[in-house]
C-alpha cells in the first residue's frame, strides 16, 4: 500500500509571516486599504471629478481615426463661407474683413475674393445666399462658416436647413456672428435676447461653439475693434480635414472667361459657349483622368492640366512678425477692386456719376462774390432797365424809362 506524507505547517517564508501576523491581533488601517482599495477610492470629490475626465478625455480620443495631413507646403486659400438671410449684414462684413486685413475697400463684392491674411495662411471668403443650391454647394467646399443672424429677428429657417446640409458632408468649422445688436434701446433685453440665441445656437452647432456680436455700425461698417477680434480669430483658427474634402480634388472658381467667338453670341445668342474656368485646386491631389469637383456646376472629367502662377501668393520671407502693405494682397477678378474690374481684354475703371459730380462741385470757385459772377444771366444795362424804385414807402414804383423823364 502507498503511504502518503503528512502535510508540514510552514515555519518560514511569505505564506507563514501572513500567518503570524494574523495570528497577533486586527489588522492595521493601510493592511484594509490596500486589501480593499475600492472601499477607499473617493476620499476627495474634486479629484475624483478629475481623474474621471481625464479617462473619459483619452476615451474620446480614441475614437477619433488618427488624421493624416496631406496640405501641401502651401496649402489653398480657406474657404470662408459668409451665410446668412438678405439684408443681415454678409456684404457689409466680408467689406470690413477685407479691409481689415488687407486696408483696402472693395467696390462691390461679386463672386470669391481671396487674401493673405498672414505668412502662412491666405482666405478666400464667399457670401452665400438663402438660396436651398447656393447652400447644397458651398456647404460642400466650406472651411469655416460664419453664420449670421440678425438678433432683432432671431434664427431663420434657412440657418437650420444650412446646418443639416452641412451634416452630410462633415462638418465645417460654424461661427455664429450676431448683427443689428444696435436695434435693441433697452439693455436688459440686449442681454437676455443674447444669452437665449447663444443657448440656441450651442443647440444647433454644439456646446461652447463661438458667437460673435457685432454691436451697431459706425458710418457704414462694423466696428473696427469687433472686426479686428474676428479677423484674428479666423487667422489663427484650426481646421479639422473633411472627409468629402480630402477624399475629392476640387476647385472653386474665382475667375471666369467667356472664350466664344462675341460675332456667334451676337447673332445667336443661345448658341453653346465655350468657357474657362480659374480656381486653386483644392482636397486631394488631380489623378489622370479623374474627376474634377467645380462648385456649383458638378463632376467633370480632367483632360489636360496646367500650371498657372499663383495670383495671390504668399510673401516669400518668414522671418519678419508682421505683414507689410504689399504683401497684403487682394485677388478678386469678378469684383472691382478699387473700382477696377479686370477683363480678358479690357480693364474697366467704374466712375459713378456721384464721383464726377463731386469732382465738378469741387473745381468751383467757393466765395460767394465769384459763385455770383458766374450765376449772372443778363447784363448790367438790362438789370438796369429792369429795376424799379420807389420813392416814398407804400408809393407806386417807377421804373427806370419813367425816372429818366421826370428828370427832364
Ligand atoms: N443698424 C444696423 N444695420 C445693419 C447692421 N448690419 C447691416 N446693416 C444694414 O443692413 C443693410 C444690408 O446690409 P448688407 O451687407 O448689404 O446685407 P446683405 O446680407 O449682404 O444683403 P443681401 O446681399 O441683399 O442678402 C445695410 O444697409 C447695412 O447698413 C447692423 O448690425 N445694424
Amino acid at each position: 500500500m502507498e503511504r502518503f506524507k503528512k502535510h508540514q505547517q510552514k515555519h518560514s517564508g511569505p505564506k507563514a509571516e501572513k500567518k503570524k501576523l494574523r495570528k497577533q491581533g486586527p489588522s492595521t488601517e493601510e493592511d484594509e486599504r490596500r486589501r480593499n482599495p475600492k472601499a477607499f477610492s473617493v476620499q476627495s470629490a474634486v479629484r475624483m471629478a478629475k481623474t474621471f475626465h481625464r479617462a473619459q478625455d483619452i476615451k474620446a480620443k480614441k475614437h477619433h481615426i488618427p488624421l493624416v495631413d496631406r496640405t501641401p507646403l502651401e496649402p489653398p486659400p480657406v474657404v470662408i463661407v459668409v451665410m446668412g438671410p438678405p439684408k443681415v449684414g454678409k456684404t457689409t462684413l466680408i467689406r470690413c474683413l477685407i479691409k481689415n486685413f488687407t486696408r483696402q475697400k472693395l467696390a462691390d463684392i461679386c463672386g470669391p475674393v481671396t487674401i493673405v491674411s498672414g505668412k502662412k495662411r491666405r482666405l478666400t471668403f464667399i457670401e452665400c445666399t438663402n438660396d436651398i443650391n447656393t447652400m447644397i454647394d458651398l456647404a460642400k467646399v466650406a472651411d469655416l462658416v460664419l453664420m449670421l443672424i440678425d438678433a432683432s429677428f432671431g434664427f431663420e429657417m434657412e440657418t437650420f436647413e444650412f446646418l443639416n446640409i452641412c451634416q452630410v458632408h462633415g462638418f465645417p468649422r460654424i461661427m455664429g456672428v450676431l448683427t443689428h445688436l444696435d436695434a435693441f434701446k433697452n439693455n436688459k433685453t440686449l442681454r437676455k435676447t443674447k444669452k437665449n440665441l447663444k443657448h440656441r445656437f450651442w443647440t444647433e452647432v454644439y456646446q461652447g461653439a463661438k458667437l460673435f456680436y457685432l454691436s451697431g455700425m459706425v458710418y457704414g461698417e462694423y466696428q473696427t475693434q469687433e472686426v479686428k477680434n474676428l479677423g484674428r480669430f479666423i487667422s489663427v483658427m484650426k481646421f479639422r480635414p473633411l472627409v468629402w474634402q480630402t477624399s475629392h480634388p476640387y476647385v472653386l472658381v474665382d475667375r471666369m472667361e467667356d472664350l466664344t467667338d462675341p460675332e456667334k453670341v451676337r447673332t445667336e445668342p443661345k448658341c453653346d459657349r465655350t468657357v474657362s474656368l480659374y480656381g486653386y485646386l483644392r482636397g486631394t491631389y488631380l489623378k489622370n483622368k479623374s474627376h474634377i469637383h467645380i462648385a456649383g456646376v458638378g463632376d467633370y472629367q480632367v483632360s489636360e492640366v496646367n500650371f498657372l502662377p499663383d495670383p495671390c501668393s504668399l510673401p516669400d520671407t518668414q522671418k519678419k512678425r508682421a505683414l507689410n502693405e504689399k504683401e497684403r494682397l487682394l485677388y478678386a477678378p469678378m469684383a472691382g477692386v478699387g473700382g477696377v474690374v479686370y477683363d480678358k481684354d479690357a480693364v474697366y475703371v467704374d466712375l459713378p456719376a456721384s464721383h464726377v459730380k463731386q469732382q465738378q462741385e469741387e473745381v468751383r470757385p467757393t466765395t460767394e462774390l465769384v459763385q455770383s459772377l458766374l450765376d449772372t444771366h443778363a447784363t448790367l444795362d438790362a438789370k438796369m432797365a429792369a429795376s424799379k424804385v420807389s420813392l416814398f414807402s407804400g408809393s407806386a414804383t417807377l421804373n427806370s424809362d419813367e425816372l429818366v423823364e421826370h428828370e427832364r
